[in-house]
């Protein structure tokens, strides 16, 4: 309830709400750098992130052109940035938008998977057993704030999240398309 009362207080968070409420109708990986301010705000190669330490929330914004696909170095930020968050003790809640227009994640970084070894895929799907269940078990109060499409693994991120809330826009799709693309998630 604390949290609840904090996040109501953010900025960051109230100007998210609005921006959603209103809205109906590639690398190496660097890591974000938490330093002991207010509010600070961070960029990595596909994150940024915006902290404020009086309400202990981060917002991270996706942003990975086009589409926010979830590569094995996007994968690798994300679960980097969650980590780095977890080790800070004044961080408390945690919500992931997206910086790109229209969509959320696109899912799986379909080129992952397209004509690479055996190997690369392997790790490959053990980044993203370990992209969810960094998110599933977070002590961090978790919100994903979907403004925009958010199929498969997309959808599987926002699952893994405690909270969702998705902006009103009959044009974004979400769900799980495995099926459809004839693709089966293996044993990890
Ligand atoms: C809580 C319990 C959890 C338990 C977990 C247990 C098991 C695990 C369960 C599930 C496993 C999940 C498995 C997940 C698999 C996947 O995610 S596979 C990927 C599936 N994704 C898609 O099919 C999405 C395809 N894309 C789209 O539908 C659209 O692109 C869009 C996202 C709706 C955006 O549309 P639009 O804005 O019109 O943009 P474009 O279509 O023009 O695309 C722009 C460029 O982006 C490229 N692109 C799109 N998607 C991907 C992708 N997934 N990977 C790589 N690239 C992608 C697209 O080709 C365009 O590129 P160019 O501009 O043409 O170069």
């Amino acid at each position: 309830m604390a949290l609840r009362a904090a996040l109501r207080k953010s900025c960051a968070l109230t100007g998210l709400f609005c921006q959603l409420s209103s809205s109906r109708h590639g690398r190496v990986c660097a890591s974000p750098v938490l330093v002991a301010q207010q509010r600070n705000s961070s960029t990595a190669q596909n994150i940024k992130l915006d902290f404020d330490q009086s309400t202990g929330v981060a917002v991270m914004h996706m942003q990975c052109p086009p589409v926010n696909a979830l590569s094995l170095e996007f994968l690798t930020e994300i679960c980097i940035t969650v980590e780095k968050l977890e080790m800070d003790k004044s961080c408390r809640g945690l919500i992931i938008t997206s910086s790109q227009p229209k969509v959320f994640s696109a899912g799986l970084d379909l080129l992952e998977m397209y004509e690479t070894s055996t190997e690369h895929r392997g790790e490959f799907w053990r980044a993203v057993q370990e992209m969810w269940l960094k998110l599933y078990s977070s002590k961090l109060v978790t919100i994903a704030a979907i403004n925009g499409s958010s199929p498969a693994g997309g959808c599987l991120m926002a699952m893994t999240c405690d909270y969702r809330i998705m902006a009103d826009n009959p044009r974004y799709g979400i769900g799980l398309n495995e099926t459809q693309l004839g693709m089966v998630a293996p044993f990890w």
